[in-house]
């Protein structure tokens, strides 16, 4: 692709991200190749939640690191708000499986950390940090230690810690998955409430979400995105025209849900078989 794509956009009305034939190859320690992501085409509109779903291995993780800007593409173009990413950018968040809280920091101090990094006063970082906590419903807690917190409530502060930094993008790599089942349902109806008055000025972060659990990306996302076998590439996409606002536990019981999940289950559980066959250790 060439710069004039790139630039075909107004500006400020370019998609959030672009993908366009991107692949990754990485060299492993015994010197081979190996591509994680092949020739991989997906846009992220402006607000918009994507999940993302695809066999173990396939490559998800590794696209993620392509749009934050850890890592860059071997070939093709990932582009953020119209342009190129070249290194980490300020406007992205990440949450993770693990969470990053400093274990000798209070939580409000945690959630602080960001802003004052990025320079803020120390009073503003503090209100800002506090807001946060109060809307993940954590005021109570600011004086407490990580170790000292349960694994919900440490991922609620890695919540506030992120939406703190007023992300135009969110990058989230399987940010539930440690968590037990009531609790994973309880953090991610926190978290579509927080998404949609996720901005300072106004509107939501565009999201993208890499999950293992199908009935998360669909109870979340506007579009579930499911990824072919490694290399991964996209192999289909599904818009989820489920209403929202959106409760999970009350969404999955729609027949709409159960006819959609059926679909992508179909279409991902052919991906799954292949990664399977070719003696991967566990499957999504
Ligand atoms: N830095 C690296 N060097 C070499 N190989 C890598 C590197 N990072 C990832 N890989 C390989 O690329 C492939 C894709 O990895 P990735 O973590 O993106 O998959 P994933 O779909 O997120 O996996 P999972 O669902 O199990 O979390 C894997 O085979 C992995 O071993």
């Amino acid at each position: 692709m060439n710069n004039d794509t790139a630039n075909a956009h107004p500006p400020g009305s370019a998609p959030a991200i672009e993908l366009r034939g991107a692949s990754k190859t990485f060299r492993t320690p015994s010197g081979a190749l190996h591509t994680a992501v092949r020739d991989l085409d997906l846009t992220v509109g402006q607000g918009e939640f994507v999940a993302v779903v695809g066999p173990t291995g396939c490559g998800k993780s590794t696209t993620l690191t392509l749009v934050s800007g850890l890592e860059e593409p071997t070939e093709g173009e990932v582009l953020v708000g119209g342009e190129p990413v070249e290194g980490i950018r300020p406007e992205v968040g990440f949450v993770f499986q693990q969470d990053a809280l400093f274990p000798w920091r209070t939580v409000l101090s945690n959630v602080m950390a960001g802003p004052r990094f990025r320079g803020e006063p120390k009073a503003r970082a503090r209100e800002r940090a506090r807001d946060w906590l109060a809307r993940v419903g954590l005021a109570a807690f600011e004086d407490r230690y990580p170790h000292q917190l349960s694994g919900g409530q440490r991922k609620r502060v890695a919540l506030a810690q992120t939406f703190v930094g007023d992300p135009a993008i969110l990058l989230m790599d399987e940010p539930f998955s440690a968590l037990d089942v009531q609790t994973r349902a309880l953090m991610s109806d926190e978290l579509l409430e927080l998404w949609g008055g996720s901005r300072s000025e106004g509107g939501k972060a565009s999201v993208v979400f890499v999950t293992h659990d199908l009935e998360e990306a669909i109870a979340l996302a506007d579009r579930v995105v499911v990824m072919t076998a490694g290399p991964a590439t996209v192999k289909q996409i599904f818009p989820i025209g489920l209403p929202r606002p959106r409760k999970v536990e009350s969404v999955r019981l729609e027949p709409e849900f159960v006819e959609i999940y059926r679909e992508i289950w179909s279409c991902l559980g052919e991906e799954v078989r292949i990664t399977r066959e070719r003696g991967a250790s566990h499957v999504a």
